[in-house]
């Protein structure tokens, strides 16, 4: 180790500008702590802890990434502790917010300042890796007599840095000992073990982070494309990056010379800013399909190997991360229902506080969009031991409706039972009464079911006796209600009462939660008949292509139909229900004439179909494929 008196020169010579074996990192430091902190190399500075309420602020706001990290961190120190190694975790004012160290070493550790609390921000600790990291960005070993203050000299340092999904540089790992070899090439193993526990927290710290969006992990290898990928990206359902890892992604960007320059800017830009593709090209990266063509292009240039993991995955995936709270189980009941679509997921907010409360709600929807499953879900969520007792008012022949609804007395009239028989509304006492299609209840069952709302009471068919009932009704309508009023078919006063609280369900066509939904109906099936089903690209493209009028239920009904005929789970274009596939067909003459109008010029027919221009490529591949087909 040379001696203070000869660093203290050396460092004169470098601010005075000479030339300088040392790392370029080293440099640019040792310059800073001069001319911009005002650092003396020759004042040497005892390590400093934080106090220990300061560490508890610190610790509090950096809690969700220490708790991400630990396993990360333990995994590390397992396989370098037995060279007393240390890890220290900082947060991005560099203080050690967490610490993995031998105990026997403890004191010296501490003095050392490789320890929880300490401080190892440039401006105050001189040159350090912890410091230098977070000024450079970039991963640095700091080694012995690179340090600025000579009472680190004696300390080996190396730090990676640890990037928050929106890009910003949220901590750093740095990897120290108090006692390590001259060569500072033997720090190369620590180097990259740093690294690579920064990519992993930043993956783990992505996929807790992604609740509903497509992850598409990227590699340059096959071989840890699905395991341990370089890096990945989080995508919402109209194909922007909404998350990523960027220590990652810059250094794949770097070995594979393909230019990020800052990835906070990437955030709510489309993929294809980065790879020529679109979201409607993800299930084509997923797992099943062969791993040979999940390459990505770069201005059609063959780059990086992608695996994507569809909205349901990831979502599992962050359940299981420790970060994610605990649902509660009324929040599990109507969880079900959304799959990442905000007007879902505002309904399902709506609902779970109206649930608790006995107003009645109606809601609207579309045939087949899952009034009742949300009717059902409504019941499930604050279950208080009654039953759910569902009544489709449209099936039900008139005359039959008044008996079966509020019941009747013994011998009310010619056919009656002989004891009387109690209604539906009084055998949901206590539970939920579920009335489908309420706009086609007659009017004059109106009136009485206004009273028993309004009076919590129910008088059967040839009876006088009211009887009590609590309960909460639903009811649901896919006709417009006030039309009906306006025609005089629905009483205005029962109207109003029921629309105090409207749940109006979007029809599937205007959900953005389309792959997901795809996704939980295929694993339903699954589970059911014991298969692992898939769909092949240019299926899952219809799929997400067609209108589906008949809603969920005919995407259910559609789904169990291709299954039934698929391959080994595959589903496949000719699996699929002649009115998914017609389209395809009917729009293709659509798709040439608009590319003529467009003079030929896909960027301006991709730009006019709000797609990006792989997919308009693929589309007119498909045109040609189709043509050869028939
Ligand atoms: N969130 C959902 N996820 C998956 N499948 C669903 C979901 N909601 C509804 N479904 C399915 O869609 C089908 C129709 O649901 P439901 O009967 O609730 O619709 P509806 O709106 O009440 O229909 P209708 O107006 O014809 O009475 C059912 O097979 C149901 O399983």
């Amino acid at each position: 180790m040379i001696s203070i008196e000869s660093h203290v020169k050396e460092i004169e010579r470098v601010a005075a500008g000479e030339c300088s074996q040392r790392d370029s990192p080293v440099v640019q430091s040792w310059l800073r702590c001069v001319n911009d902190y005002k650092l003396d190399p020759a004042n040497a500075q005892d390590a400093y802890i934080v106090p220990h309420a300061q560490l508890r602020e610190h610790q509090e706001q950096a809690e969700s990434l220490i708790r991400i990290s630990r396993a990360g961190l333990a995994a590390l120190f397992d396989q370098i502790a037995a060279d007393d190694y240390v890890l220290l975790l900082s947060d991005a004012r560099g203080v050690a917010v967490d610490y993995l160290g031998h105990p026997r070493l403890d004191r010296d550790l501490r003095r050392a300042g490789l320890y929880l609390g300490a401080e190892w921000s440039e401006s105050r600790a001189g040159t350090c890796a912890v410091g230098a990291c977070l000024v450079g960005r970039q991963p640095v070993v700091i080694h012995q007599d690179d340090h600025f203050d000579p009472t680190h000299t004696g300390l080996t340092c190396t730090a990676a840095p640890i990037f928050d999904t929106r890009g910003e540089l949220a901590a750093v790992l740095d990897i120290s000992q108090l006692t390590s070899p001259v060569a500072k090439t033997s720090q190369r193993l620590a180097l990259h073990l740093a690294k690579a526990t920064a990519r992993r927290i930043e993956m783990a710290n992505l996929v807790a982070r992604t609740d509903d969006e497509w992850i598409l992990r990227l590699s340059r290898t096959l071989d840890f494309l699905d395991t341990a990928p370089d890096a990945a990206i989080s995508l919402d359902g109209a194909g922007r990056i909404t998350g990523l890892t960027a220590g990652g992604l810059e250094a794949l960007a770097r070995s594979l010379k393909f230019s990020v320059d800052a990835p906070q800017t990437l955030i709510g830009q489309p993929i294809s800013t980065l790879f020529d593709i679109g979201i409607d090209d993800m299930p084509s990266f997923m797992r099943g399909n062969p791993a040979g063509e999940r390459l990505l292009h770069a201005h059609g240039e063959p780059l990086v190997f992608a695996s994507a993991m569809s909205p349901a995955q990831s979502q599992n995936q962050s359940q299981n991360s420790a970060v994610t709270a605990k649902r509660s189980p009324r929040a599990d009941a109507l969880a079900s229902m959304s799959h990442g679509d905000a007007t879902m997921r505002a309904l399902q907010q709506r609902a779970a506080k109206l649930a608790v409360r006995h107003i009645p709600i109606l809601i609207q929807g579309e045939t087949g969009s899952g009034k009742e499953v949300l009717a059902r879900a409504i019941h499930q969520t604050c279950n208080e031991g009654g039953r759910f007792v569902a009544v489709n008012c449209a099936a039900i022949p008139e005359h039959l409706i008044e008996s079966e609804l509020f019941g009747y007395v013994a011998n009310a009239f010619t056919g009656a039972a002989r004891k009387g028989r109690t209604g539906l509304i009084e055998s949901a006492h206590g539970g939920t009464l579920f009335l489908d299609e309420i706009g086609d209840m007659p009017l004059s069952l109106q009136t009485r079911l206004l009273r028993v709302l309004s009076e919590n009471e129910v008088v059967p068919v040839g009876g006088v006796d009211p009887r009590r009932v609590e309960l909460r009704l639903v009811s649901a309508t896919h006709q417009a209600l006030k039309t009906l009023v306006a025609e005089g078919r629905f009483r205005e006063d029962l109207y109003y009462r029921l629309n105090a609280a409207t749940l109006s369900l979007p029809a599937l066509r205007e959900r953005n939660d389309f792959d997901n939904l795809l996704m939980g109906v295929l694993a339903d099936l699954g589970g059911r008949y014991k298969e692992d089903y898939r769909v092949e690209p240019n299926a899952w493209r219809l799929l997400r292509q067609y209108s589906w009028p008949g809603n969920l239920r005919e995407m259910r009904n559609a789904l169990d139909v291709a299954s039934a005929l698929s391959d080994d789970g595959l589903i496949c274009v000719r699996h699929l229900p002649e009115a998914i596939r017609k389209p395809a067909a009917a729009n293709k003459p659509d798709l040439l004439r608009q590319l003529e109008e467009c003079e030929g010029n896909v960027s301006a027919l991709a730009r006019r179909l709000g797609v990006n221009r792989s997919t308009v490529h693929r589309w007119l591949r498909q045109c040609r494929n189709d043509r050869v087909e028939h």
